[in-house]
């Protein structure tokens, strides 16, 4: 069966959009776009979209590749600075002149739509309440609407980013499942995928998990975005594993817009915890 994130999105956008529209005021999110990759100014649009359309306010404030980085540090520290803004993206990734970590730890972390802030990563690793990243965050939305049990499953993830796999590893083992991480060095790593009742795929390789590495109705959740030839392809092979599998999220239309939603759960959030309701 089919984890549909398009639709399900749709459904928690739409519950989403009732909450926003009784707020005083939109949530506004800023958004910081350095340089010209075209995927990241799809991605951006694609937010921008979203977002208006669930009545919040986006601003996508675009600076020039060879920026220099006190002109984004004054940038940044004015939005903290404003409190008619709720959040706060620098989209990723960024170009090598500047300071990626001490750009994300200057955004305040009351702003932190992403949830990459320091502050909120040890917020997470505490189980205290925080901003979680937004695509392990969408992840989770999308097994609880199907009602997919986690408590006391074998969770394998393939990846350790600082933004997927480590966040992920902890929200899982936050709801009592037993997760094992695996990496680029991992020894025997399909020996450990056959074992997963849920496998997360989360490495950025273009079909990397076949059917072999999967056991028989198990659920797999596909996290990769590959351009391929001009088409989106994930980290599984869809075709091969889906047969097998009891729940598979399809690329795209799967954790892609789950991902998009969390961040606007996101806003939310922080929209409220500010009490900037007037
Ligand atoms: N600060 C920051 N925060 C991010 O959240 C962030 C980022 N930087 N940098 C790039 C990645 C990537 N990312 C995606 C979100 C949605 C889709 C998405 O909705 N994809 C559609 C397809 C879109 C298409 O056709 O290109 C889908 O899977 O159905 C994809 C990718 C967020 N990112």
């Amino acid at each position: 069966m089919i984890l549909d994130g398009r639709k399900t999105a749709d459904i928690l956008n739409e519950q989403l959009k009732e909450k926003v529209l009784r707020l005083n005021r939109k949530p506004r999110l800023e958004i910081i776009l350095i340089g010209d990759d075209p995927a990241s100014h799809t991605y951006v649009n694609s937010k921008l979209k979203q977002a208006s359309q669930l009545g919040m306010e986006v601003h996508i404030n675009h600076m020039d590749e060879s920026v220099l980085e006190d002109e984004v540090i004054q940038l940044i520290t004015s939005f903290n600075q404003n409190n008619q803004v709720d959040g706060i993206l620098l989209q990723l990734p960024i170009p090598k002149h500047l300071n990626e970590v001490q750009l994300m730890e200057l955004i305040d972390f009351n702003k932190d739509v992403d949830g990459f802030h320091t502050m909120n990563q040890g917020l997470l690793f505490q189980k205290r309440e925080g901003i979680r990243p937004a695509t392990p965050k969408g992840i989770m939305m999308l097994l609880d609407h199907y009602h997919i049990p986690i408590e006391g499953m074998h969770v394998v993830i393939i990846g350790r980013s600082q933004i997927v796999g480590m966040p992920l590893s902890k929200m899982f083992i936050d709801r009592n499942a037993t997760v094992t991480v695996t990496h680029s060095k991992t020894k025997n790593l399909k020996e450990l995928t056959k074992q997963a009742d849920i496998l997360v795929a989360a490495l950025g390789k273009p079909k990397f998990v076949t059917k072999d590495m999967v056991k028989i109705g198990a659920v797999v959740i596909d996290v990769g975005i590959n351009r391929v030839d001009n088409k989106l392809v994930g980290d599984v092979d869809f075709d091969e594993v889906a047969p097998i599998a009891s729940y598979i999220t399809p690329v795209p239309k799967g954790v892609g817009p789950m991902t998009i939603s969390a961040l606007a759960h996101n806003l939310y959030e922080l929209y409220l915890k500010g009490d900037k309701n007037t």
